[in-house]
């Protein structure tokens, strides 16, 4: 399979360059750049030279169209919903990393993104797809790629609402590292302000709450809100979850444990913990797994849930070649034999 990547030099896309690189059935038959069109990418980032080193080519939908069998969109919320358009008038697959598609309603896009949207007519051609929770039967040539918080919030939580088991308030705290913020500085990006440091950004309104409680309600219609704060960390790259449930009922941490196992049994990317054990960011940071740990409190009747990943990988790239591997009907785990580099 032919593969385009649009904002080739974008973290995401970066990231999705190596992946395609060891990729068994896709290759990269071409990089795109706005920024840096004509460039070979080595010019730009010289650890690609003799390995994943190729020209970028202008952003030109005909061509790729003709020179690709699908194109991912590795680019910013309102660069997407405008590049898509001409593809999805085209027919020709898209992947999209950003939120552009992420929700049927363009007023709800235009409230929590401050972005004019796409059109309906095209966010409906569009399948919001969590790889481990795909339906052959709604397989869709354009599909919208999961947020990179949502995407541990979900998997962290999907046992639970899936199964009723949540009474009423889900608490949610996660943190990220810079790269999630993608490659332009700002001032909350700056060595300075970052380093040493831990800032909570966004509270009650970052742009993951309405993706996250569409996916809830859709499980279950009870689970319509939920309290997210979101910090940055100085670190690289990862997502450190934590998220705290008060349950229905009484359980044991057997049963539950069985719950969150049998939810996930047979998929790869997602690792439920041994008992009592809380999974770390760096056992997950440089590959495409989620590891999942819970602790049950008795007396509180608290659940604690810890969900880590790393942003740039199942949180983005990774997910999208798992998404890609689904659509094109190749092993899920195709090019994401990735061993966590620890050290
Ligand atoms: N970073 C992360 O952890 C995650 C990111 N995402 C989403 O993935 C997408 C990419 O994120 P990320 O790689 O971090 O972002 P970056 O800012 O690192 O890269 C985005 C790239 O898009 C291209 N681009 C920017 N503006 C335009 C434009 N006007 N027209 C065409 N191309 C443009 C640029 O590449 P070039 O100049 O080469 O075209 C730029 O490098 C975003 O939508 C982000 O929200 C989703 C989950 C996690
Ligand atoms: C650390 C950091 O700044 N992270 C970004 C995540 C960006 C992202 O993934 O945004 P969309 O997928 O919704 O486009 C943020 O919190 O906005």
């Amino acid at each position: 399979m032919d593969v385009s990547i649009i904002g080739s030099t974008g973290y995401g896309g970066m990231e999705l360059t190596k992946l395609l690189h060891k990729h068994p059935n896709a290759r990269i038959s071409s990089l795109h750049s706005d920024s840096a069109a004509g460039q070979m990418l080595s010019e730009i980032y010289p650890h690609t030279d003799g390995v994943t080193d190729m020209l970028l080519r202008p952003v030109e939908s005909d061509w790729i169209v003709a020179n690709s069998d699908i194109v991912l969109l590795a680019t910013p919320s309102g660069v997407s919903s405008r590049l898509a358009l001409d593809f999805v008038d085209k027919k020709h697959p898209v992947i999209d990393l950003s939120g552009d598609f992420r929700f049927m309603d363009e007023k709800l896009y235009e409230k929590w993104y401050q972005k004019k949207s796409a059109p309906y007519r095209y966010l409906k051609e569009f399948t919001y797809q969590i790889p481990e929770f795909f339906k052959k039967t709604a397989n869709s040539r354009f599909i919208s790629n999961p947020g990179c918080y949502a995407t541990a919030v979900l998997l962290g939580l999907a046992p639970l609402v899936q199964n009723n088991l949540i009474e009423e308030t889900i608490i949610i705290d996660a943190k990220s590292g810079l790269s999630g913020a993608g490659k332009s500085l700002s001032q909350s990006s700056h060595f300075v302000n970052a380093h040493d440091n831990m800032t909570l950004y966004k509270a009650n309104q970052h742009q993951h709450i309405p993706e996250i409680t569409q996916q809830l309600t859709a499980w279950s219609a009870t689970y319509d809100k939920i309290q997210f704060s979101t910090s940055l960390i100085p670190v690289s790259r990862g997502i450190f979850c934590t998220m705290y449930v008060q349950l229905r009922e009484k359980k044991s941490v057997d049963n539950l444990h069985d719950i969150y196992q049998q939810t996930y049994l047979n998929k790869k990317f997602v690792r439920i913990q041994p008992k009592e054990r809380l999974p770390d960011l760096k056992q997950v940071v440089g590959s495409n797994y989620c590891d999942i740990g819970m602790v049950y409190n008795e007396k509180t009747n608290v659940l604690m849930i810890v969900s880590v990943i790393d942003n740039l990988i199942k949180g983005a790239a990774g997910q999208a070649i798992q998404n890609l591997n689904l659509f094109a009907g190749f092993p899920e785990d195709d090019g994401l034999d990735l061993v966590p580099s620890y050290f």
